[in-house]
């Protein structure tokens, strides 16, 4: 059966956090508050975008009356700019090419949603690695929930799946689901790395292609 490697987004594949700040600062300017720095609205990215203008309500003196507006205004605005300043993790595209000619099947689960996560990977040249994806509202729930990386493993067809991602919410979405888990350790991760449980990790994607094979015997055993 053929390997299935799902991998998260936002601080795993990409470094899309400048982009998220800048839409984040449009909004809060044309609101009349001050932006918030850029750490700050790293460190509330990873639940989805709708999460995230929560903790940006939370963290200023926007009304949460607004929620719904501020929302979809955010989305319409993040849309348009999603590439502004969002660039691929260093080795992202020579890593996926190797893992491709492995014969693994690729596929994205993240909690951003769908269109703007197509258009992202279209815009940076990763479209056309992945068989799959599986957004923040591609389905009712969401990470850490492990309906995505069950959805994606039947869909790819059933065979060893192994999850990468950066964050506490991948870690527990891998554990939830009873797959291997691979931790970037260069994204969006509020904890250290000792406290975010993880079958590997890793700090540079060139070293990732050694570590699959160990995963995915695991994966298969699982
Ligand atoms: O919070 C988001 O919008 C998405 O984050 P993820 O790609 O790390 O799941
Ligand atoms: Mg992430």
């Amino acid at each position: 059966m053929t390997p299935i490697l799902i991998f998260d987004l936002d601080g795993t594949l990409i470094d899309s956090a400048p982009d998220l700040h800048a839409a984040a600062s449009r909004m809060l300017e044309a609101e009349g508050e001050a932006p918030l720095p850029l750490a700050t609205i790293r460190s509330f990215i990873g639940n989805g975008i709708p999460v995230l203008v929560d903790r940006i309500i939370a963290a200023t003196a926007l009304s949460p009356v607004d929620r719904n507006r501020l929302v979809a205004g955010f989305l319409a605005d993040y849309q348009a700019h999603a590439t502004d300043l969002t660039v691929p993790y260093p080795d992202v595209a020579a890593t996926l090419t190797t893992l491709k000619q492995a014969g693994h099947a690729l596929a994205v689960c993240t909690n951003k949603p769908a269109a703007p996560a197509h258009e992202i990977l279209t815009d940076l040249g990763l479209a056309s690695f992945f068989d799959d994806l599986i957004g923040g509202d591609s389905l009712p729930s969401r990470k850490p929930d492990p309906e995505g990386l069950l959805i994606l493993r039947d869909r790819l067809g059933s065979g060893p799946v192994v999850y990468v991602g950066d964050s506490e919410v991948d870690a527990q979405t891998a554990q939830n689901a009873g797959v291997p888990f691979a931790l970037f350790t260069e994204g969006y991760r509020k904890s250290p790395v000792g406290e975010i449980p993880h079958t590997v990790r890793f700090s540079k994607f060139n070293d990732l292609p050694q570590q699959v094979e160990s995963l995915l015997a695991i994966a298969g055993q699982a």
